[in-house]
């Protein structure tokens, strides 16, 4: 049989340690390199990371993690899957890159959150006409890379079953699951060219297997693994579950070599289904940024040496999702370093867990550190704080609850004075390459903080000027101060730690900085009352404030894992209610508190679902519920997918929610409607996912559509989020027809 391995990771980030590989796909797209550029970029990044992860002591690594743009549309290409119409496209990397972004002719495919976290994949569409097709290349270029390296590799690979389960059925409402005996024989022929490229192992990757699946489809898992592990020529198969427990998918997969759990987001499955085989055990967090407890590890790894033929040491999932290395960190607070594992550290906690689990007794000195590091973590003042926990403790039920709807909704219409079908925007303004030099400039004290704020207030002059041109009914400042609309909080609030150089990818060539909330959470001084204020000060129109709810900050950061995650929500809308009170006091009348994450923490399991929805919504008042019930909150939320959490947007009591909505028809109001939802309601009329201008015709259209679920009375027309990635000419065109399909409709209406 195979020689089972002791060491590994899942799979590999790949944007580069400095994001190379994003600056060098945005040149190829500009056109200031070649292909031929590109790719040679793209192979030296990949040579340097695999010669880092043999040098550190991993005995497999993962190969095929790479991506241009994302991995569930290389599997897609990898299965002949790409839909027609990008075969206009000349080049491959071309039709690939038309795939995921779009051309001026072409709509690109959908793009959505990957499981629970800030990663976003691309959806394949999937028709009857559908003809599936192996094309390997990449994959075996990659391999063949590694092995001229002389390098341990694994071949990776999304499975059979989660690649249709997360695709997307068009023309068609069969579940596309029910074709995945058309994959099987695909996969048996990858799995021969796989081994006679002299691969020992194969991963396949069912994260799937992790939500909850019914007994048809738990069916077509077995039959599925039952028939790739037939196969005459093939590597070992390991199939990789992760992101929670794998429960009763575990006794579909008798037939394969090896699996993969994750024992940091779930825990071991029932022993029969380890019976026998290659256990890769996912004791490192894979997704959040702490030290392993190396006692916790071991243990967990004994506790499976009775079960399983053979015990690898692992991440929990692939290390997409946490920054490349702690290395890039000079400025970071010693103690809290001491704390931290990012990618490259994380690789030398696998090497030397494998190593104190293979040979008791002889540990590593870094264990002993780890130990040191943990002990200081618990005793460090900065994680608890009386203040805060003596005011968590006097919180009452009254302080999540303001007046019934109805009455806020009279005492609102006074105090504000709005026309019918009030037009507002999401909150950003683009971010143009200005905004970002001037904050890059004061970075690097090329220009005073004097100067940064001298050139904010121009940019804030410049949108406010544009809305009052254009005739919108409640202005907002244009988020141009902040760099991403979570670190710019968490920058400003105790308990959090920013990152130099710690960029996770969200999507494409996109990526963001996720904070690393490591403590009580208190809001030293207001944070956005200056910003707001000024811009209040100049219109006589209403200014809306601009804040970040509660549930996406704890979403978009790192967050500590000692203490509930409830608790540590509540910390941080108390904060968020500070900041409404003194707006309020201030002088601003709207307050929006975005949670566009409600959707993204929801857990993937059903059963964990309620308890999850019950804290967030409480979070969500707490940090709302501080001002007076003349004041209008808002709250944004988007990824159209709301289904499960629809009861709960009715919860947050917002007086206003703008929901994506422009690419989902409007189905979501009846949603809403359903589950009794009175407030004022806003669905996205103008889709800014797209450089396209949408004409006052189409827009009228939608708000049409719209009365026929919601009263005039409670309608908001506005985009469907933020403008921050678009361009200032399409924004203002754009706004123009939506000011203007507003009062088309409004003429008629109510
Ligand atoms: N945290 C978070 N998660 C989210 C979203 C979000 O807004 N925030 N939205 C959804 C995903 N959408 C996203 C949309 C845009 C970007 C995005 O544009 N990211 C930028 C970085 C944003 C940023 O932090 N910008 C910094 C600048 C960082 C930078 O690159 N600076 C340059 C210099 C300045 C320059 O030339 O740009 C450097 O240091 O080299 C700033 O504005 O200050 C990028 O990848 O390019 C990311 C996610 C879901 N998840
Ligand atoms: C991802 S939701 C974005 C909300 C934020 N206020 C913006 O307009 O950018
Ligand atoms: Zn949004």
């Amino acid at each position: 049989m195979t020689t089972p391995f002791t060491a590994t990771v899942l799979g590999l980030p790949r944007i580069g340690p400095k994001r190379e590989l994003k600056k060098a796909v945005e040149s190829y797209w500009a056109g200031r390199i070649d292909a031929d550029d590109l790719a040679e970029q793209a192979r030296a990044l990949r040579e340097r990371q695999l010669r880092e992860l043999a040098d550190a002591g991993l005995d497999s690594i993962p190969v095929g993690t790479f991506s241009y743009y994302d991995q569930i549309l290389d599997t897609a290409v990898m299965l002949g899957a790409l839909p027609e119409r990008y075969a206009t496209v000349d080049e491959p990397i071309d039709q690939y890159f038309a795939a995921a972004r779009g051309t001026e002719e072409l709509a690109p495919l959908e793009m959505t959150k990957w499981f629970d976290t800030n990663y976003h994949y691309i959806v394949p569409e999937i028709a009857p006409a559908t003809t599936f097709s192996l094309h390997p290349e990449k994959l075996l270029a990659e391999l063949q890379e590694a092995k001229t390296l002389g390098v341990a590799a694994r071949p990776v690979v999304v499975g059979p079953v989660t690649f249709l389960k997360l695709a997307k059925a068009v023309g068609s409402d069969e579940p596309l699951i029910a074709r995945v005996a058309e994959l099987v024989p695909l996969y048996v022929d990858l799995l021969g060219q796989l081994a006679a490229a002299g691969a020992e192992w194969v991963q396949l990757d069912e994260p799937s297997l992790v939500t909850d699946l019914n007994p048809d489809e738990l069916g077509l898992v077995r039959s599925t693994y039952d028939a790739l592990s037939a196969a005459e020529n093939r590597p070992a198969i390991l199939v990789a579950t992760y992101f929670g427990r794998l429960g009763e998918a575990a006794s579909a997969l008798a037939s394969v070599e090896g699996i993969a759990v994750d024992l940091v987001a779930g825990s071991e499955p029932d022993a029969a289904a380890l019976k026998g085989k290659h256990v890769v055990a996912g004791v490192v967090d894979g997704r959040n940024v702490w030290r392993t407890d190396p006692d916790r590890a071991l243990a967990a790894l004994a506790s499976l040496e009775g079960v399983a033929a053979s015990v690898a040491v692992s991440t929990s999932c692939s290390l997409l999702h946490v920054p490349y290395s702690l290395d890039a960190e000079r400025d970071l607070d010693v103690s809290l370093r001491s704390w931290l594992a990012f990618g490259a550290e994380k690789v030398r906690e696998v090497c030397a867990l494998a190593s104190a689990h293979g040979s008791a007794g002889h540990e590593p000195a870094e264990l002993e550190l780890t130990r040191a590091a943990f002990g200081a973590r618990r005793n460090d003042p900065r994680l608890r704080r009386a203040e805060v926990h003596d005011r968590l403790a006097g919180l009452k039920d009254i302080d999540r609850q303001r007046l019934p709807a109805a009455r806020r909704r009279e005492l609102q219409a006074e105090h504000l004075g709005l026309p019918l079908l009030p037009t507002t925007t999401i909150g950003s303004f683009p971010q143009t390459a200005r905004i970002r030099t001037a904050r890059a400039d004061l970075r690097k004290g090329r220009i005073d903080q004097d100067a940064y704020v001298r050139q904010m207030h121009a940019e804030i002059d410049e949108v406010l000027h544009l809305q009052e041109r254009l005739g919108l009914d409640v202005l907002v400042h244009g988020e141009p101060e902040r760099n991403d609309m979570v670190q710019y909080f968490a920058e400003q609030l105790d308990g959090f730690a920013a990152t130099a150089n710690g960029w996770v990818q969200s999507y494409g060539s996109r990526c963001v900085r996720p904070p690393i909330l490591y403590g009580d959470v208190t809001r030293p001084r207001a944070m956005t009352l200056d910003w707001i204020g000024y811009a209040q000060s100049r219109t006589d129109k209403l200014v809306k404030g601009m804040l970040t709810g509660p549930v996406t900050i704890l979403a978009w950061s790192f967050v500590r894992d000692d203490q509930p995650l409830s608790d540590t929500a509540d910390q941080v809308a108390l904060a968020i209610r500070d900041e409404t009170v003194d707006l309020e006091r201030a002088g601003v009348r709207v307050v929006q508190v975005d949670e566009p994450a409600l959707r993204e923490l929801l857990p993937l399991r059903a059963a964990e679902q309620r308890a999850y929805l019950g804290w967030a919504v409480d979070a969500f008042r707490l940090a709302t519920s501080g001002v007076a019930d003349e004041t209008q909150v808002h709250t944004h939320l988007c990824y159209s997918e709301f289904g499960e959490v629809i009861e709960a947007i009715a919860g947050l009591d917002a007086d206003v929610t703008s929901i994506e909505a422009a690419r989902s028809h409007m189905e979501v109001l009846d949603d809403l409607n359903d589950v009794g939802f009175d407030l004022g309601v806003g669905p996205g009329v103008y889709d800014i996912h797209s450089p396209r201008v949408p004409s006052v015709e189409e827009m009228v259209a939608s708000l049409e559509a719209a009365l026929k679920a919601v009263p005039a009375e409670r309608l908001w027309v506005n985009p469907d989020c933020g403008l921050k990635t678009r361009g200032n000419s399409e924004v203002e065109a754009s706004l123009h027809n939506l000011v203007a399909a507003a009062k088309q409709v409004r003429t008629h209406a109510g």
